[in-house]
């Protein structure tokens, strides 16, 4: 009988980055007593990698802005496919929650006049980020673990232990969750680093498990970003959206090999850095689709005065959202204008100063210093799209994070619905703090209701052992997990990348087919004690889920959209803008289905002018909305 911890709380959330770290605070701040679960080392998650900063209308460094900018601005930069009401909720919590972060012992960088201060960065308006140079995502956790470190400082006085109402469970993965009676049960995993399994019984779960970018080749993501929340909460019954949309960072390091993906921060463009060619044209210029013409400068001039006067001049191209730009620099290495290691030219040295390039974006000096022997302050940066972040996730509800199974819950990137089509840089660290708080209070609700908890079954626990086991078990003799991990890598960063068509996203499917069976044959040398190829040969299982979900939802989406770009469906379609995919398992298989968009209400409808929304509206909702403002007008 193999030997398995037990564990019994109110609350667990599984991922400590930001996401998580807030839904835990806000869990134990409600009285309940609640696990924190991280794969990794605890501070290391993606949130701690954040450079640019959190989005947040706080109005500091342009009195102009307000909730309804942002809210604008999240709408357009997703395409309109967003959840409107995650995004509304987050443009009008966003600024408290920044605050708040202050009052648990954060210090941003400050405007000349005391307040917070707040850079530029793509498809935003107004400067919005607040910011600590370019480490604001270490200042972020930094200070949640300070405030979790305080509340157990608070409950070692109370109960003489640090631990009694809220713990840290670091270097543990979690491979399953457990649903009985139709409700959340509890979950279970391995310490890392013994390989000894741990069960958790519970009857809610946060998932705050952040991205998938491992599952292709070039990535800014680091080793845990397995999917692995995506695909527990398919298992458990939830479901997932918009999975089809997937963010290619523009800008990610080309050279040297070993580094290549690694992000180079949206900030450097913020600051004033702008994109050329082999030729030396700044080509954003010829990029600027219709949808967003009002908003771009036209000249060289024009987007140079914005830098200073935001007020009376249109943005740089360089500043539109990630999507556009990183289409426009595939474009150009592809009609042959690229650097020698196939990215293009990333220029602040020509454009800033030595010392402001050292204040305002040390991280990436020393990033380029470091790996690439390059100095930023003298010479261009060579960049090319790196796979970032994942759009679509579990779906919840907007008000509750809560997925479709009872006592299930999601935050942060690992949820679907508020970015749309394509996240705005800045708008991730925000969400992380709305949702997480929220997912975090609402999962204390649930446990408050959950009177008599669920037991988790000793056959669905013995399954998940049997699981956890079988790759041991079959040993060297199966298929290798490093190999299956490369070839699946390439299989999506070859046929599921940036620019997709019907043919290669149907060869995918065979292809991400024949993998999953093969999956079902990894076998790997050694024991549990901290053993590389056994934990990447049970994440396997969750890189295969979503890469199907990825696949087929891009092949069903026939428009262009966002982080979606069909070579053989180019345009937007409004048809389409009406509709989110929806994935679900059944018996390991991914199931399809097309379900309405929520509809916006009408008030928030009227914050867009009628020739906007006939970029993205259907002609049936375009009357809809002429209905409304003439009895608005009436
Ligand atoms: C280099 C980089 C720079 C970025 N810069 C910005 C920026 O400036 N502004 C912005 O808004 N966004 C930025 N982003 C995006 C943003 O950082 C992430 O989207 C965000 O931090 C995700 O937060 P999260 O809390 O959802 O998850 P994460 O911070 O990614 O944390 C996920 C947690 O889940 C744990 N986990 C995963 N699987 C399991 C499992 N099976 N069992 C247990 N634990 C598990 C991980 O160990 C980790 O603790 C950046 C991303 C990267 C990679």
């Amino acid at each position: 009988m193999t030997n398995i911890e037990r564990h019994n709380y109110d609350v667990v959330v599984i991922g400590a980055g930001g996401a998580g770290l807030r839904a835990a605070i806000e869990a134990r701040l409600a009285g309940k007593r609640t696990a924190i679960i991280s794969k990794s080392l605890f501070g290391k998650a993606h949130t701690v990698m954040a450079e640019g900063g959190a989005a947040a209308a706080m109005g500091n460094a342009n009195a102009g802005d307000n909730w309804m900018v942002h809210f604008r601005d999240t709408m357009r930069g997703g395409k309109f496919l967003n959840n409107f009401r995650m995004a509304e909720l987050h443009a009008t919590e966003a600024p408290e929650r920044i605050w708040e972060l202050e009052t648990y012992g954060a210090l941003f960088d400050r405007t000349s006049d005391g307040k917070i201060s707040q850079r530029n960065f793509g498809g935003h308006e107004y400067p919005r980020l607040a910011h600590v140079g370019d480490r604001t995502g270490l200042e972020l956790i930094r200070t949640l673990q300070q405030k979790i470190v305080s509340l157990q400082q608070e409950d070692f006085a109370a109960t003489g232990n640090y631990e009694s109402r809220l713990r840290v469970f670091a270097e543990t993965t979690i491979t399953e969750l457990f649903v009985e009676n139709g409700r959340i049960a509890g979950c279970f995993g391995y310490y890392r680093e013994s390989g000894e399994f741990v069960l958790f019984e519970t009857p809610s779960i946060v998932l705050a498990t952040g991205g998938v970018g491992k599952s292709y080749k070039v990535t800014s993501n680091s080793w845990e970003y397995t999917g692995d929340g995506h695909a527990l909460a398919m298992r458990a019954g939830a479901t997932l959206i918009n999975m089809e949309f997937l963010q290619f960072h523009p800008t990610g390091m080309v050279w040297p090999p070993s580094v290549k993906g690694i992000l180079v921060t949206e900030s450097v463009r913020g600051d004033g850095g702008v994109l050329k060619n082999s030729e030396g044209k700044r080509f954003m210029f010829d990029y600027v689709p219709d949808v967003f013409r009002k908003q771009y400068a036209e000249t060289e001039e024009e987007a140079d005065r914005w830098y200073t006067d935001p007020d009376n001049n249109r943005r740089p191209p360089e500043l539109l959202p990630r999507d556009e730009v990183a289409r426009a620099i595939n474009s150009e290495v592809k009609a042959g204008r690229g650097t020698p290691a196939g990215g293009i030219y990333l220029d602040i040295a020509s454009r800033r100063s030595p010392e402001f390039i050292l204040k305002r974006l040390p991280s990436m000096h020393h990033q380029f210093k470091e790996l690439a022997d390059v100095d930023i302050t003298a010479s261009p940066m060579e960049v090319g799209p790196t796979c970032h972040y994942v759009m679509g996730g579990v779906e919840v509800d907007p008000d509750t994070a809560a997925a479709a199974v009872p006592g299930l819950f999601a935050a942060g990137e690992v949820s679907g619905g508020m970015h749309g089509s394509n996240r705005l840089g800045g708008n991730s660290l925000s969400d992380l703090l709305v949702f997480g708080k929220r997912a975090g209070e609402y999962a204390a609700r649930h446990a408050d209701e959950a009177v008599k908890r669920a037991k988790v079954s000793a056959a669905a626990l013995n399954a998940a052992v049997e699981t956890a086991l079988a790759p041991l078990g079959r040993g060297e003799g199966g298929e290798n997990p490093y190999t299956l991990h490369s070839e699946l890598q390439q299989v999506m960063n070859d046929l599921v990348g940036i620019i997709r068509r019907r043919s290669e996203l149907e060869e995918s499917l065979g292809r991400l087919a024949d993998l999953k069976e093969r999956v079902k044959k990894v076998g790997v040398a050694g024991g549990r004690r901290y053993n590389p190829g056994w934990h990447l040969a049970l994440d396997l299982r969750n890189m295969l889920a979503v890469s199907e979900c990825t696949a087929k939802a891009a092949l069903e989406r026939e428009e262009s959209r966002g982080g979606h770009t069909r070579e053989d469906f180019p345009k937007m379609d409004p048809n389409w803008r009406r509709v989110n995919l929806v994935c679900s398992l059944r018996d390991e298989d991914v199931r399809l289905e097309r379900k309405p968009l929520p509809k916006m209400r009408p008030e928030l409808m009227q914050l867009f002018d009628r020739a906007e929304l006939s970029k993205y509206l259907t002609d049936e909702e375009l009357a809809e909305f002429d209905e409304l403002a003439g009895k608005a007008d009436a």
